[in-house]
């Protein structure tokens, strides 16, 4: 496909450019009159997938964010949804007032902490995201992470690999699973998902969670309710976050929660860095208050390179990658585009967020 400059390029879309957001408008296919799309999309790690592009364009025809800010007077108008990819770019008030006609934003993901819903809805504009996309990949990297914690893969790689074999040993333990008690916090689709993994390693299952699921979903997975996080804290051998990043949940799992587990536990998190107090955690995992970390998140990522959470042998860290699966991305294009239309047609929103009396997602 040709490459063309202005308003309607792929320019930023292009392999090799710099890391760029870009914005579509939608149009449909012969008409002149834009009614506006504005997508966001990251190059690279997070990158939208060529192909998805072509398919996007049958509908929309694109134009980078720069040229977009340029000229915001003359398509802000016309841009009647947002597509949010990577978490970006920021839904700031000022971003919404440029956009008079906007209807929704579809946000890639199944996390919604980078959008202040409160906001959006008082300017009657929709969400909608892709939970479903995301939940089986992301429950498979918790317990992706799950296992190499606890059997310490990736050490064990580094010793099989090493150049010198003197430290290599047969005699070199990790932790057992079967058996182990689990303690899921959020208990999500996501959290759910990884007690039907759970329940097939055999492991005793406590959850902990907003709201109790039902007792036939709890039977189903062998899951137990604990109302006291304290007490989920004070049982498991392996605490797994999978919980949304909100004022409320913000450093959850701080020094005070730490000290409440085993010196043998592991802590996974596949939901959001901020869900854990990182200093009280590197402080633990230091001195010995648990055995290990998984981490899927962090705050910030990617982490400084010389935090100390990189150079912690009991510390296994994945760069935030719970959906990459090439399904899981192709789902979260699909989902979001169908959210789009729908919405711009007046149709039921596929994965529309309802918010509660209290603004919590309902
Ligand atoms: O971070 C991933 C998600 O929000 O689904």
């Amino acid at each position: 496909m040709k490459e063309t400059s202005g308003p309607h390029s792929r320019a930023g879309l292009l392999p090799g450019r710099p890391t760029e957001i870009v914005l579509l408008f939608l149009q449909a296919m012969g008409d002149q009159d834009l009614p506006g799309v504005l997508v966001s999309g990251l190059e690279g790690p997070h990158g939208i997938c060529e192909d998805h592009i072509g398919d996007l364009q049958k509908h929309f025809t694109l134009v980078t964010l720069q040229e977009f800010l340029e000229n915001n007077t003359r398509f802000g108008p016309k841009v009647q949804a947002v597509y949010i990819w990577g978490g970006k770019p920021a839904v700031t008030r000022e971003l919404l007032q440029s956009l008079p006609s906007l209807k929704i934003i579809a946000s890639a993901g199944a996390g919604l902490d980078h959008l202040d819903l409160k906001l959006i809805a008082s300017c009657g504009v929709k969400v909608a995201n892709t939970p479903q996309a995301v939940s089986s990949p992301t429950a498979d990297m918790g317990m992706a992470l799950l296992l190499a914690a606890a059997r310490r893969v990736v050490e064990g790689h580094r010793l099989a690999i090493a150049p010198d074999t003197e430290n290599f040993s047969t005699n070199w333990m990790g932790q057992e699973v079967t058996g182990a008690t689990l303690g899921i916090i959020g208990m999500g689709s996501i959290g759910y998902k990884i007690a039907q993994r759970a329940k097939a390693f055999e492991m005793k299952i406590l959850y902990h969670n907003r709201k109790r699921r039902k007792l036939e979903e709890e039977e189903a997975v062998g899951a137990t309710y604990c109302e006291s996080l304290d007490d989920l804290l004070r049982r498991s051998d392996f605490v797994l976050l999978a919980v949304s990043l909100t004022p409320q949940t913000q450093r959850l799992i701080g020094k005070r929660e730490l000290n409440l587990m085993k010196p043998t536990a592991i802590l996974v998190n596949v939901g959001r860095g901020l869900l854990v107090d990182q200093d009280a955690l590197v402080q633990a995992l230091q001195t010995g208050v648990i055995k290990g970390a998984a981490l899927d998140v962090t705050h910030p990522e990617p982490l400084p390179r010389d935090h100390p959470l990189l150079k912690l042998e009991n510390v296994t860290l994945t760069p935030h990658a719970g959906s990459a699966t090439h399904q899981a991305r192709r789902q979260m294009m699909e989902n979001l585009v169908a959210s789009i239309l729908a919405s711009l047609h007046g149709l039921p929103i596929p994965n529309e967020v309802r918010l509660n009396w209290d603004n919590s997602v309902a």
